[in-house]
């Protein structure tokens, strides 16, 4: 027990390392339990990082420079990203691991991070073992999961958008049972419990999807929520929603389609984006099978333009479903037109995949058995059956996909 104490590193200050920069050297050093003190205290305050002067980057537009940001630090963020020509990847989190896989990722590319709960990937939160009936496994794991990435994501020192992924019609009330968690946690601390949400009701009719979606910004808006809409149908497969025949022009919307959605919701808050399909498809298809036209949202950011009159060329927030087995030059031309976030998660699942999937076939004789292996019949294997180190190997590789997408979606550096 006393070894175990002595092993724990006393050095190692949790606090994010502007604050860390800010100790004189001639402090002594902190201990562990201050440090985290400390951190516990400023996590998800406004601070400023000592570096400010100095750094160019999007940190300078937020008045939260590192944990899960809200309100006018998330239309900032996304503006900055539209006008520095960068999409944010969004990862579709299910649990702990993920979500430190992410942000390990992020964090080592010092870049921002949206990290989004499907209804699916909520419930699993929860737990499998948990009743979904009337979304309260989906419910009670989205405000789990947001509460777990709001405590934890200071400590990696970025910021991060906690955002929840699609919601068909039939899902609504589990919309509804986060909004009701948002204005609780509102109530409580000046802000929502998530930075935004997406209400996809793009199977509907269009009318019925504006409208539906307007009275949701109207919740949203007084506690300066971000709301994504879809307009246009992603293909493939969603929340359990096969899209997989839909009518193929329902793959493409059009730009009137578009400028009817501004229209309808800008009158109501400034933040909103739209999941314009373009052709994209969720999941992973055989090359040639999936035909995208990012060009077409060049197309609807000018016809926005002309309609509002307005001078800036890319009036639109723009979002990209569908991001696994897209090319780079897909993801260049889609946020040349104003594409800010990219939703990524058939191939980050397959990427946390292969690590784990390595290990067990490389390590296949020490973990065949607790004790015993090619080194010996008396061995202990637990070192190798310890979940930390095999789970760690999924982390590693989905880690490493992450910072490959931060790269090709011009995020990396841009703190
Ligand atoms: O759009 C997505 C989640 O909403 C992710 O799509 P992929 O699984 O194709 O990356
Ligand atoms: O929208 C699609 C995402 O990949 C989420 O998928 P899921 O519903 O299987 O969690
Ligand atoms: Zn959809
Ligand atoms: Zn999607």
């Amino acid at each position: 027990m006393i070894q175990k104490e002595q092993h724990f590193p006393t050095n190692i200050c949790f606090l994010p390392c502007h604050l860390n920069l800010s100790l004189p050297p001639s402090l002594p050093i902190q201990p562990a339990s201050l440090a985290l003190r400390s951190f516990i205290n400023h996590s998800n305050l406004n601070i400023s990082p000592i570096n400010q002067s100095v750094n160019m980057g999007a940190l300078d537009v937020l008045s939260r420079k590192s944990g899960v940001i809200v309100g006018d630090d998330v239309l900032n963020l996304l503006k900055y990203a539209k006008e520095h020509k960068f999409a944010i990847p969004a990862i579709n989190v299910t649990s702990s691991s993920t979500v430190v896989a992410s942000l390990e990722a992020a964090r080592d590319a010092k870049s921002p991070l949206i990290l989004q709960m499907s209804q699916g990937g909520a419930a699993y939160f929860a737990g499998k073992g948990v009743s979904n009936t009337d979304q309260f496994a989906s419910i009670a794991g989205a405000i789990a999961g947001a509460n777990y990435i709001r405590s934890i994501a200071p400590a990696y020192d970025i910021p991060v958008i906690l955002h929840t992924d699609h919601c068909a019609k039939k899902l609504l009330p589990w919309l509804d049972g986060m909004l009701a968690a948002d204005e609780k946690y509102f109530a409580e601390h000046g802000e929502p419990l998530f930075s935004s949400h997406m209400i996809d009701l793009s199977e509907e009719d269009k009318e019925w999807n504006i409208a539906t979606t307007k009275k949701y910004l109207q919740r949203a808006a007084p506690m300066k929520q971000w709301l994504e809409m879809e307009i246009g149908i992603t293909g493939g497969e969603e929340d359990g929603v096969d899209n997989t025949g839909v009518d193929n022009n329902s793959l493409y919307t059009q730009p009137e389609d578009i400028y009817e959605v501004y229209k309808a919701l800008s009158p109501v808050s400034p933040y909103f984006s739209i999941a314009a399909a373009f052709g994209n498809v969720h999941g992973v298809y055989k090359p040639g099978n999936v035909k995208l036209h990012p060009e077409l949202l060049g197309k609807h950011q000018a016809y926005a333009k002309e309609k509002i009159n307005c001078k800036e060329d890319k009036p639109l927030f723009l979002v990209f479903h569908g991001g696994s087995g897209s090319s780079k030059e897909e993801f260049t031309a889609g946020i040349s037109h104003g594409v800010v976030k990219v939703n990524l998660d058939t191939d980050l699942q397959y990427a946390y995949l292969t690590g784990i999937r390595d290990y067990v076939l490389n390590k296949k004789d020490f973990i065949a058995s607790q004790v015993g292996n090619p080194e010996g019949e008396d061995k202990p294997n637990k070192k190798y059956f310890d979940p930390r180190v095999w789970v760690r190997e999924g982390e590693k590789t989905m880690s490493a996909r992450i910072k490959e997408a931060l790269s090709d979606f011009n995020t990396a550096n841009q703190l």
